[in-house]
């Protein structure tokens, strides 16, 4: 992009001013005063506003999981045309998994990232579902979608009726506008946007390229950290909420396109849904910066499991299942003593959905590239590939230790079986050879308890590597 256009895009952005915190109550006033003292909905608000609650869990949800927002705006959200199906429809989206939108798989599944598209598409045409579980309309499940777009979303918001947004950009910047004020996101930096919240993605740098993990009926939080202690991992203050920022323009043909049980319905309205003059509440969209994320990792032996890195879970109804966790793999240094440091090979009962924002994944030496998939289904076996393998095993027992670095690999993590969509397992960008990757583990079997084979093939009497 010309660096006029850049400049241009960016402007009005250079000094957003954030909140911190997750869970908090917060509140903001662009005006001074606009916010009502005392009570939430007075006859006449400040500035003649008007006073409009937007919620998040059921009104009678108990207190520590009640959340909601009121908001005072110019005018109120329900001032708009009818809303109908959008037209052309949009083809690739889905909130409902059955057998009618999408199919299970249990091979191991891969995708090459996905070129950007050539034509004019904004965020909202960009996006396509790859898998999911379960439904909206009953509340429970999730949907992961990813998008390619090169062009700012102009004159309309979007909002998903559906479930929770969490966006994890990968490549291009994302300047999103919200009822709530504004937030700039760079890859490396992921952002929610709570179900019925309008907002709209503008994009200084022109292509864009990322993952969403949509959930429904229910939220993200803090994982616990039971023996880990107070702190660590992901740390509340470092989760940023816009301030108050309001547009008082009339806008002739203002469109709102409402994602509603995986269809896209559009209203039309005259003007702006950015016309928030303050509010207040703890249902609220915020970004965070992955690179703040504090990991703990084993310090003697073995492999941690990856729950160790989880940044926000989604729960489900059982304590300790999730319905999504995001996790990461951030840089940080591996130290354990004779142990085999990669991911150990595994099945999971969990079904794991993976995607690398930068850098290269500890786990495969080749194949699996910044913007690209991959998605191990309930109990599909993997594990790292047989290059990094050999070369794990070829580095032998006396390693220093050493720190992963420029890498930033993720894994949405679900209790619920992931069906996947047709077009998802027709693209292009589908890896059909992705099997090959652990085709060549070979047998390092030896009949004698006191040999084993090393990467090489050649025998060695335990303990010792080939090069002692
Ligand atoms: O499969 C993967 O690469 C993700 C993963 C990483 C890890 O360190 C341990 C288990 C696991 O599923
Ligand atoms: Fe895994």
């Amino acid at each position: 992009m010309e660096d006029e256009a850049v400049a241009k895009a960016a402007a009005g952005w250079a000094e957003l001013k954030y909140q911190s915190g997750l869970g908090n109550h917060f509140s903001s006033e662009a005006l001074p005063g606009a916010l009502p003292l005392g009570q939430n909905s007075p006859l006449i608000c400040p500035y003649g506003l008007y006073a409009e609650q937007i919620s998040g869990t059921s009104f009678t949800a108990p207190r520590r999981v009640n959340q909601r927002s009121w908001l005072y705006r110019i005018k109120p959200s329900v001032t708009h045309e009818p809303f109908y199906p959008r037209v052309p429809a949009h083809k690739y989206l889905v909130s409902e998994f059955n057998q009618s939108t999408s199919s299970v798989n249990p091979t191991q599944l891969r995708w090459k990232p996905a070129d950007i598209p050539g034509s004019p598409t904004d965020f909202i045409d960009g996006l396509y579902t790859m898998c999911g579980a379960g439904s909206s309309f009953l509340r429970y499940g999730y949907a992961i979608h990813m998008y390619g777009a090169n062009k700012s979303m102009d004159g309309c918001a979007f909002c998903s009726a559906d479930g929770d947004f969490l966006v994890v950009p990968q490549e291009g910047r994302l300047f999103i506008t919200t009822e709530c004020g504004k937030l700039q996101v760079s890859p490396g930096e992921v952002v929610v946007i709570p179900q019925g919240f309008r907002f709209s993605v503008d994009l200084p740098d022109g292509p864009s390229r990322g993952y969403v993990a949509e959930i429904f009926g229910t939220h993200f939080q803090l994982p616990d950290l039971g023996p880990i202690g107070a702190n660590g991992l992901a740390s509340a203050r470092d989760f940023l909420v816009p301030t108050a920022w309001f547009n008082h323009d009339s806008h002739p043909g203002y469109t709102i396109v409402q994602k509603f049980g995986g269809e896209l319905f559009t209203a039309r309205q005259d003007f702006s849904p950015f016309n928030v003059v303050a509010w207040h509440g703890n249902y609220v969209p915020y970004k965070y910066d992955l690179s703040k994320f504090c990991p703990f990792n084993t310090v003697l032996v073995d492999h941690g499991d990856p729950s160790i890195n989880t940044v926000l879970t989604a729960p489900s109804d059982k304590p300790g299942v999730a319905l999504l966790d995001f996790v990461i793999f951030p840089p940080r240094w591996l130290v354990a003593e004779h142990t085999f440091r990669p991911p150990y090979y595994h099945r999971n009962c969990m079904s794991e959905f993976m995607g690398l924002i930068y850098g290269a994944y500890e786990a495969k030496a080749g194949g699996f590239l910044p913007g690209g998939a991959s998605l191990h289904s309930c109990m599909t076996p993997h594990g790292p590939d047989t290059k990094s393998y050999e070369a794990t095993i070829e580095r032998g027992e006396n390693v220093e230790p050493h720190r992963i670095s420029n890498t930033m690999a993720f894994m949405f993590e679900s209790c619920l079986v992931p069906r996947v969509c047709p077009w998802a397992l027709e693209s292009p960008c589908r890896d059909p050879d992705y099997y090959q990757c652990w085709i060549g583990l070979t047998s390092h079997f030896s009949g004698n308890k006191e040999e084993n084979a090393n990467g090489n093939g050649e025998v060695v009497p335990s303990g010792e590597s080939a090069d002692d």
